[in-house]
């Protein structure tokens, strides 16, 4: 709340900011900071507009009317004008600030630290704060992994990469797309995981909002909070089954973050349109409740209608806020919740829970690589899962769909060619009346079976073993063993995360199949060297998916996510990878070319929106990689002069 000309102005009450007062702003030669801006009449609009500017040396505030020359369209920017098409120009923000000094150093969004050019240092008051050397983007970024290198933990690599999100944004991304494969097991699968389980000791600044029970009531203004307001991609967590690892409560929020870094780093949606959002109704988890160093609510899980209420405040002041072009992913939920959420909101909101639709685009996608390899269509082979959840079951489910695309074979009858064990073993008929709902569908006629090794050995025989379980060290030798004793090529899949959850390890893969596996896990394992020939294997990573998954959506403004999305995305990345890549074994492209591989992705996900009738973004650009790549947020600094 400000006063400005004797006008007392609320957050809710600014509007107007258009781009010619960017651009006048600019102009004032003062060192200044510009606190708020608001259009006269309080509307968007032609007409002269006050702005509040602080003078950055005396601290004094003086309104100063400027003239709007066009008609203000709202839209948010900064003050050196945002370069990414994504932005949506619905929404009218209510500030506008210009950092410059010292303050502009403390910036992540505008620092640049020992990049500022010499003309920079003079116009922005930053003479004398830095040290004489001005030095460029690939310096630094060089100099700062030379730095990172030398941390032999992983834990502490990660906390140097979130001290530099803090401290240099632009710097931040250009060390991730630039050396992507060497970081993403940093800022993502598998030392996520440890930096959730250890979030309340390492907890320094918030990364994104934090809504528990006791924001009940009062999401609609916590939201508001936020400093940026004009969001498209929100990732969720209520952290009841963070990764494999189980309940972690507050502390899942390593989870959203690290996923929207990797929506701008692998996406190219824009940082400041990425939302983490942590929702906290308690924790069962005993050790983290009695951890003096918890960050969250230290009670049991609310469940049931006060879990529901808080959930549905959430989701409806999220569209509120942000409009229904908000793209909300649901990220590590329990089973329990996960279905439901999903088929709750996803006919009013845009919804896309990752674990279930983004791990099954992935795992799709490295199948009908995998095909290449081993030959034989979809419905040819035989399938069978380990771990009948979230993952299990939104695979199952897609491959059933494309296998029905492909044959005209209804759902239902190719369903039967795939399988599933869970904890109390093979998922059968009989035990159809105990099984959760989502199990039914897998459910079919066999004798019961207890044991994964006799399911494998015995009953199914699988061409295609996957394991989606959450359990580490489950696929045995005498499991992998039996795969390669009936298939030339079995093709494993070890996709639970982190690397400690992994279902079996890539060298027990090659070793125990003798070389003949087409191994693919969800968290990244270096080459493994078996009797003189070296494996790369493969990472069927849901990170393949959901970033470029997410700009396609948002650059054709799709209100609704479809089944028949998701299929696309996992064409889109089995087309992506590369003879060469087949001759290695490989069923996934590099994650070097993953910009790349997200425009195309974008592509035809948007393209498949527009054909759905889905997509509001209107007219349908011709080109939809070209657009897509256009409007990738790229991490170049900007010159401020
Ligand atoms: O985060 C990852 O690496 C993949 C994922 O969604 C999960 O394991 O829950
Ligand atoms: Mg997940």
């Amino acid at each position: 709340m400000f006063s400005l000309n004797g006008t007392t102005f609320t957050n809710n009450s600014l509007s107007g900011v258009s781009r010619c007062l960017t651009q006048s702003s600019r102009r004032v030669s003062a060192p200044m900071v510009v606190v708020a801006a608001v259009s006269s009449n309080g509307k968007p609009g032609d007409g002269s507009v006050s702005v509040l500017v602080e003078n950055a040396l005396t601290e004094s505030a003086t309104p100063v009317e400027m003239e709007v020359k066009s008609t203000v369209t709202g839209g948010v920017q900064d003050v050196y004008g945002e370069d990414s098409a994504t932005e949506d120009q619905s929404i009218t923000p209510w500030t506008l600030s210009v950092a410059s000094g010292f303050s502009l150093l403390r910036n992540p969004h505008y620092n640049k630290g020992l990049a500022f050019s010499e003309r920079e240092r003079d116009s922005h008051y930053l003479r004398g704060l830095l040290p004489p050397v001005v030095i460029s983007h690939d310096l630094q970024v060089k100099k700062m992994m030379n730095s990172i290198r030398k941390y032999d933990v992983p834990l502490q690599r990660y906390m140097a990469m979130m001290d530099l999100q803090e401290m240099n944004e632009r710097l931040f991304y250009k060390l991730l797309i630039d050396n992507v494969e060497e970081l993403l097991p940093i800022v993502y699968t598998p030392t996520v995981g440890e930096a959730c389980q250890k979030y309340g000791s390492i907890f320094r600044r918030p990364q994104g909002l934090f809504i528990s029970l006791k924001e009940k009531g009062k999401i609609h203004e916590v939201l508001k909070n936020w400093p940026e307001k004009k969001i498209q991609v929100i990732v969720v967590t209520d952290g009841e089954r963070i990764l494999g690892l189980g309940d972690l409560g507050c502390q899942g929020m390593g989870i959203p973050v690290g996923k929207l870094s990797l929506y701008t780093a692998l996406g190219g949606i824009r940082p400041s349109a990425c939302l983490p959002v942590t929702i906290d109704v308690g924790s069962n988890n005993e050790n983290l409740l009695n951890d003096e160093f918890y960050i969250g609510l230290r009670q049991r899980r609310a469940t049931g209608q006060e879990y529901a209420e808080l959930l549905d405040e959430f989701m409806y002041a999220v569209k509120q806020n942000y409009g229904e072009k908000v793209l909300i992913q649901f990220e590590d939920f329990a089973n329990h919740n996960a279905f439901d959420l999903l088929a709750k909101y996803g006919t009013s909101h845009l919804v896309f829970n990752d674990d279930i639709q983004g791990t099954a685009s992935v795992v799709l996608a490295g199948l009908m690589a995998a095909l290449n390899l081993v030959g034989g269509t979809l419905s040819e082979h035989t399938f069978l899962f380990l771990g009948a959840g979230e993952a299990g079951t939104g695979i199952a489910e897609l491959i059933a769909l494309e296998m029905s695309k492909q044959t005209g074979i209804p759902l239902e009858e190719t369903r039967k060619k795939i399988w599933m064990v869970d904890s109390r073993g093979l998922i059968v008929n009989s035990r159809m009346e105990m099984l959760q709902h989502f199990k039914r569908p897998w459910a079919h006629d066999h004798e019961p079976v207890q044991e994964l090794v006799n399911a494998v050995k015995v009953s199914i025989k699988p061409t295609v073993l996957i394991g989606s379980s959450g359990a580490g060290r489950t696929f045995t030798k005498e499991v992998v063993q039996a795969m390669a004793t009936f298939n030339e090529k079995p093709i494993i899949f070890a996709l639970s995360n982190p690397t400690s959850q992994s279902e079996c390890t890539a060298e027990e893969a090659y070793s125990w199949s003798e070389g003949r596996a087409i191994f693919a896990s969800g968290s990244p394992f270096a080459p493994v060297e078996y009797n003189g020939k070296v494996y790369a294997s493969g990472q069927a990573n849901n990170a393949y998916i959901f970033p470029g998954f997410g700009l396609g959506l948002i650059i054709s403004g799709a209100i609704r996510v479809h089944d028949d999305m998701l299929l696309v995305a996992s064409e889109a990345l089995a087309e992506q990878v590369s003879q060469e890549n087949f001759e290695k074994g490989l069923i996934y492209p590099p994650f070097s070319n993953i910009r790349k591989i997200s425009a195309h992705i974008a592509a035809k996900v948007a393209a498949k929106a527009y054909e759905l009738g889905l997509a509001t973004r209107l007219p349908q650009p011709k080109d939809l990689v070209a657009y897509a790549e256009s409007c990738m947020y790229s991490p170049a600094y900007r010159s401020y002069r």
